[in-house]
């Protein structure tokens, strides 16, 4: 039982360390990838000193393509991701994400915040496809197209990945009592928003 953590992560000095520690405590047999995608504070000394192994890349390319440089680095074929940002995680949920792969009734599960906040809980109901929080195999991740152009499209664009084959099952699981902080929280409220605009661009180009 053996699983590669991915976690993509933009300036996150704030969050990452609780989310390698809770990923540590998780049962499987587990290399853990931190890709620090051109950070600018303390991301990769606080993830490397959590226990993770650290991928720091020269500058931001954005969200698919940290995901991918992480899975070239993977040793196993559950590929599970997390965001850097999560408040709340705890090894259930890690569980809860990784078993439909492991027992096989899935090629990829998503992971749904739920009791976290309402702010969080919201979004996701209406747009489960875009979370962050979600496991994989490899193979059918490496075979989705223009990972790396896709930035905060990866998820949508895997999600299409999926709907466009009638073989690969995606099942949707609950993710109780956690969320993450939002941009508005982590830059402002105009820089957060402006962010956020920029990142509904990105994802409207991969919803096919
Ligand atoms: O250029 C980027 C933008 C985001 N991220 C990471 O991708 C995850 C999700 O991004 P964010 O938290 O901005 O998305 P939100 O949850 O606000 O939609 C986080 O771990 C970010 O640090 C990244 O690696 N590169
Ligand atoms: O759920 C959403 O609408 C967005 C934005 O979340 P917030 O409004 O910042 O809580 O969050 C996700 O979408 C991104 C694009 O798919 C993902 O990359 C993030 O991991 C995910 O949190």
């Amino acid at each position: 039982m053996s699983v590669s953590v991915i976690i993509p992560a933009y300036n996150e000095e704030r969050t990452i360390t609780e989310v390698v520690q809770v990923v540590n405590t998780s049962p499987y047999n587990q290399d853990i990838i931190v890709v620090s995608d051109g950070s600018m504070d303390n991301t990769t000394t606080v993830a490397h000193q959590a226990g993770a192994k650290v991928l720091e890349l020269p500058e931001n390319i954005g969200k698919g393509g940290a995901m991918k440089a992480g899975v070239q680095e993977a040793k196993y074929e559950i590929l599970l991701f997390l965001d850097a940002d999560l408040i709340g995680l705890r090894k259930e949920h890690i569980q809860s994400l990784v078993e439909p792969i492991l027992d096989g009734n899935a090629e990829m599960t998503v992971g749904v915040f739920e009791k976290g906040r309402l702010a969080t809980d919201f979004a996701q109901l209406i747009t489960p496809y875009l979370s962050g929080q979600r496991a994989v195999l490899k193979s059918i991740f490496l075979n989705v197209s223009e990972l790396e152009a896709s930035r905060y499209g990866v998820e949508a664009a895997l999600t299409q990945h999926f709907r466009n084959s009638t073989s690969l099952r995606i099942i949707e699981v609950l993710l109780p009592d956690l969320t993450h902080l939002m941009k508005e929280e982590k830059l402002g409220l105009v820089k957060g928003f402006k962010e956020r605009m920029k990142m509904y661009w990105e994802i409207a180009k991969w919803v096919k």
